[in-house]
């Protein structure tokens, strides 16, 4: 291609070289093999399509909608090669910036344009996103159990099966259910009625429960596995640098959502009470949710995950931007994150500089046979594999088997009635 002469019109040049690839459709796959996910599906006039996630557990319909009414047909005609461009067109243009629904819908769009992108290129996305940093991503399990020995014995099992990291979540003593608990211990749907579930909840009883489980756990386990726990929004700060002090020596790595977020000062006083690592983000969807703690070194590790936080392309901006403050990435992956997530977080996993750990909540075999993928997981680690784009799709014929099923959110209620967090 001749290089244009200092007085051409770069622009034109420039319009005329790139080999566009123009979209000609995007729709919104909504399914529910054992619960919801959302897919955005955008086809080119080249064949060649790519997939997204934009599941938000709870309000899928929302985010589907917003897709479907508000963006799909912005996409037509646009070059599917320019991902920057249609985020910033859907991020500026959406004017109400921000927010779960509409990072998640953005999040959706980015995806598929990196997934089209690779395939296109006849390459993986994490080769396109300056190739692979390290031989694989180390992931964590979800142990847990009614009571101690129960959670304990879940997290010989993920030992056993190879892996590096496990989460331990225990019942609480006087208390009829909490949050990571699942019935059948592997297969986790918090979501469970189309109304939310009040539960009772009680951080006294609660934060007496958690030191015994790890003395536990570390005296079973030994000292060569990482043990994490996640909170869940339930403590103040003050109870949450009781928690972190107490859980020291047992080495956690990593303490999650120790308290609510939104006032990001709030991690100054558990930081001045503890060295347990802290670990927050899931629910955020933005680098501003995050920009704070992180220029303050307040966190250790960032939760925030493709399908929330406005996609690979906003993702890589936060994790280079948290590498300038030693803040290390530990992508979400719960059931409610779909394979299609799960597969872009590995790919993204894999390229960037401060990879912390990923977590990995296993989809049911209903789930995994809609979504075939690529990645595999072994001896405690996953790689997102070689195929191109982000080597993950869509069974649509299966997928209209399995129709939306509505279903919320559980709520938490203080044993004297006071609304609290889940
Ligand atoms: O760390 C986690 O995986 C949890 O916080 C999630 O299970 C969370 O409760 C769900 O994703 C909510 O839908
Ligand atoms: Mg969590």
């Amino acid at each position: 291609m001749p290089q244009p002469k200092p007085d051409e019109n770069a622009r034109a040049w420039h319009a005329s070289a790139a080999s566009k690839v123009r979209i000609t459709g995007a729709k919104v796959i909504v399914t529910c093999p054992g619960r919801n996910f959302v897919t955005l599906k955008i086809e080119t006039d080249s064949g060649v399509y790519g997939v997204g996630d934009a599941t938000l557990n709870g309000r899928e319909l929302a985010v589907a909608s917003y897709l479907t009414d508000h963006v799909n047909d912005c996409l037509i005609g646009r070059d599917a090669h320019r991902i920057e461009d249609i985020w910033q067109f859907l991020y500026r243009g959406a004017y109400w910036r921000r927010g779960p629904v509409t990072m998640a819908a953005i999040a959706a769009v980015d995806t598929a344009l990196w997934d089209i992108k690779g395939k296109l290129a006849g390459l993986p996305v994490y080769q396109l996103l300056g190739g692979a940093a390290r031989d694989g991503v180390m992931v964590y399990g979800h142990a847990n159990g009614a009571d101690v020995d129960e959670t304990v014995a879940n997290a010989l099992h993920y030992k056993e099966l190879g892996y590096k990291a496990i989460r331990l979540q225990s019942g609480v003593p006087g208390l009829a259910s909490t949050y990571g608990v699942s019935r059948d211990r592997y297969f986790y749907e918090p979501a469970d009625a189309r109304l939310p579930t009040e539960n009772i909840w009680s951080t006294e009883k609660y934060l007496r429960s958690v030191p015994p489980l790890f003395e536990a756990a570390r005296k079973a386990l030994g000292w060569d596995v990482h043990l994490l726990h996640d909170a869940h929004h339930r403590l103040t700060p003050i109870e949450a640098g009781r928690l972190g002090k107490e859980l020291e020596p047992y080495r956690p790595f990593w303490l999650e959502d120790a308290t609510p977020a939104e006032n990001q000062a709030n991690f100054r006083l558990i930081r001045q009470h503890t060295t347990t690592p802290l670990a927050v983000g899931e629910i955020f969807n933005s680098i501003w949710d995050a920009k704070q703690l992180i220029e303050e070194q307040l966190i250790d590790y960032i939760r925030a995950t493709i399908v929330h936080a406005g996609g690979i392309s906003h993702l890589r901006k936060l994790a280079n931007f948290a590498d300038l403050h030693n803040v290390r990435t530990g992508c979400h992956g719960a059931t409610d994150l779909s394979p299609v997530c799960m597969a872009a977080a590995l790919h993204f996993d894999l390229s960037i500089a401060n990879f912390g750990v990923q977590e990995y909540m296993r989809h049911t075999a209903e789930t995994d046979a809609v979504f075939p993928h690529h990645y595999r997981f072994a001896d405690g680690m996953m790689h997102p594999g070689d195929a191109p784009g982000l080597g993950v799709d869509i069974d649509e014929a299966l997928a209209a088997q399995y129709p939306y099923e509505p279903a919320s959110l559980p709520v938490n209620r203080l044993e004297d009635g006071t609304m609290f967090n889940w």
